[in-house]
């Protein structure tokens, strides 16, 4: 999808500017936007200004950590420019749409209620469809090239925005691997968080290889082997124990860890991700590890907001389902509102 410069600014506003502290955000065009049956409201392309200095990444050195048992990392410190992480961040949070997931779980005889504490959004479809090429985007066989059945999904799979198709394409150039689903969280603050959890689902190919990315507020990311701690979803990335990814308010066993940016201790290990890093997880990382984002006091505030994309590749239908019901789900979507600085449910006019 072309990209689009966006709109100048005349030289009036910038004297009649009543606010000069805050920074001056360009409305991007909607004229080459990615829109979709799917979509809440339609999303921006890139600005040249932020196309431009992504496609020099990976800005910063890239580092393999493989001196624990089971564990394949590969940290790129800022693959994607400090300068311009920021303005990317801006660019996510206000053009994408959020939900917050609520979902039900059944636990021995008794149900229990959910709600997952964080904003949560995802794009893609599993390799057994594809996408047509833009601007129809429907869902076709990629052998045959035939449409999709509609029964095939009990969900609506959606496709990439240029924004995130664009992220996506040079991740793969860096990493060689290939993607088909984009999964993104918004922490709003210290209090939003994902608990220890594998990304070990039955429907990703074996020994996945997953591409994570920071934006926005630093973030402490905590791993740990599941030697230490019994793995706390089932195969389809159901979490099936108290100690699920959602529900385990607290309980992220940070104690264990010792506190430098990198660090370690025989059980588990930190990493302080900042602004622009991206971590590839891969290997037998998801199957023999645990990872989480625990709530943390003191991040709050208006840099409190961190974006996290992941980039991964299903190969079964499963996936598809599994995804869209944990990050999309069946709420209302949200839509940053600059001028409250917070998430609001997003209601279509008229
Ligand atoms: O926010 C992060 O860095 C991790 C997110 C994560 O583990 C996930 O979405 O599965
Ligand atoms: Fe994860």
């Amino acid at each position: 999808m072309p990209s689009m410069t966006p709109k100048k600014r005349t030289l009036d506003s910038f004297f009649t500017s009543n606010s000069p502290a805050k920074k001056q955000r360009t409305e991007p065009s909607l004229e080459n936007a990615s829109n979709h049956p799917t979509y809440p409201f339609p999303v921006p392309s890139l600005p040249d200004t932020i196309i431009e200095k992504l496609d020099t990444s990976p800005a910063g050195s890239s580092k393999h950590i493989n001196d624990q048992p089971d564990l394949d990392l590969l940290y790129h410190h800022s693959f994607i420019h400090k300068h311009i992480a920021r303005d990317l961040f801006d660019f996510l949070r206000q053009h994408l749409f959020f939900y917050r997931v609520h979902y039900k779980i059944k636990r021995g005889p008794s149900e229990h209620s959910i709600s997952t504490p964080r904003y949560t959004t995802v794009f893609g479809v599993d390799s057994t469809s594809a996408f047509s090429p833009t601007p129809s985007n429907h869902l076709i066989d990629p052998l045959s090239g035939h449409p999709v059945p509609k029964a095939r999904y009990k969900c609506r799979p959606r496709p990439l925005p240029s924004c995130l198709d664009h992220l996506k394409r040079m991740t793969e150039e860096s990493t060689l691997e290939t993607f088909n689903f984009c999964l993104v969280n918004y922490y709003a603050d210290g209090a939003d968080s994902i608990s220890y959890h594998s990304d070990d689902e039955h429907f990703l190919s074996p020994e996945p290889a997953i591409a994570s990315f920071s934006l926005g507020a630093r973030r402490d990311f905590l791993m740990k082997h599941k030697a230490v701690v019994p793995p706390n979803k089932n195969k389809d990335g159901e979490p099936v124990s108290s100690s699920t990814a959602d529900n385990d308010k607290g309980k992220d066993s940070s104690s264990s860890s010792s506190s430098s940016s990198s660090s370690s201790s025989s059980s588990s290990l930190k990493f302080v991700l900042q602004s622009g890093d991206m971590l590839l997880m891969r290997g037998k990382t998801q199957t023999c590890w645990l990872h989480s984002i625990p709530k943390r006091k003191g991040v709050e505030g208006p840099r409190a907001g961190r974006i996290n994309i992941t980039f991964r590749k299903a190969v079964k239908r499963e996936g598809t389902e599994n995804y869209y019901r944990y990050n999309v789900g069946d709420g209302e979507p949200y839509r940053w509102d600059e001028e409250r600085g917070e998430m609001v449910v997003w209601k279509k006019e008229g």
